[in-house]
């Protein structure tokens, strides 16, 4: 067994946070699903320069090696843009969109749009692409089902008013959109998946007996109220959560990381 006493690596961490993670490493089958951005990746200007810390992705690569142990990153990135940032193998389990895509072990399981879903993300182009253009330092990045209005270098001025703006443009061309609130972007989107739903998803395919769940946007909630008794939420940084537990941000996830990888370790060493 580990010795988690006293490590300095570990000593940042709240000790009922250790004794949760010491509980989860002994379930049977243990499914680790963490959100990207603010939570393996420190926030960064350019969205596609995120990369989970060295800390982090390593402890992810060691925990999907492992027996009776899965693990998924659930992003509201485009999957496309995950799989570009996060750079993992094929075993890491992938959810892009909110929840919209899936990159799960058979391909066939990627989610495909419909011709009037297709047809209203085109309308919406257009119309968010005249709101940022109205906007220093406001742009829109793509995504399969909707876009990303991102305002994190723009005035706070700038930033509430595009984002008002946005609101209504969007709503009186499609009432039908699901609009998310992020760190510095509000997301549309033709379809309303959450993060929520992927991890009931990925709890069913994977057989989980207990879920590890880590993120720190307000879309990482619905993940968090998704959670039951034997399953352990972790909040990166700050801000209203569900999440039963919380730490500074993505250095002490990775240090949690580590250290439910060694618990998991010795426990399945030990058995
Ligand atoms: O669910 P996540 O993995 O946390 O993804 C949420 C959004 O992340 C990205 O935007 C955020 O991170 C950027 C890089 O640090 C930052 O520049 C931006 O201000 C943040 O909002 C991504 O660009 C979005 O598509 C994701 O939905």
């Amino acid at each position: 067994m580990v010795d988690v006493d006293t490590p300095p690596a570990y000593s940042r961490l709240p000790e009922p946070f250790i004794g949760a993670l010491r509980e989860l490493a002994r379930t049977k089958r243990l499914l680790i699903a963490l959100d990207f951005d603010g939570t393996l990746a420190p926030e960064v200007d350019v969205p596609e320069q995120a990369r989970a810390l060295p800390e982090a992705r390593a402890a992810v690569l060691r925990l999907a090696r492992m027996p009776n142990t899965r693990v998924a990153l659930v992003s509201g990135r485009a999957l496309k843009s995950l799989i570009h940032v996060a750079d993992v193998p094929d075993s890491v389990l992938l959810v892009g969109s909110h929840g919209i895509e899936l990159r799960l072990d058979d391909p066939k399981d990627a989610v495909s749009l419909n011709t009037t879903e297709l047809q209203r993300v085109d309308v919406l182009k257009d119309v968010l692409n005249e709101v940022a253009d109205n906007f220093d330092q406001v742009w829109i990045e793509p995504k399969p089902a909707g876009f990303a209005l991102h305002t994190r270098l723009a005035t706070e001025h700038n930033s509430r008013i595009a984002h008002l703006v946005a609101r209504q443009e969007t709503a009186a061309e499609d009432s039908g959109l699901t609009v998310r609130d992020g760190k510095n972007v509000l997301e549309f989107s033709v379809r309303s998946t959450t993060k929520g739903e992927a991890v009931q998803h990925l709890r069913e395919y994977t057989a989980a007996s207990a879920v590890f769940y880590a993120g720190d946007d307000v879309t990482d909630e619905d993940a968090f109220d998704a959670l039951g008794a034997d399953d352990v939420g972790l909040k990166s940084g700050e801000g209203a959560t569900l999440a039963n537990f919380r730490v500074a941000g993505p250095i002490d996830v990775a240090r949690a990381l580590n250290l439910l990888a060694d618990l998991r370790d010795g426990d399945v060493h030990e058995q």
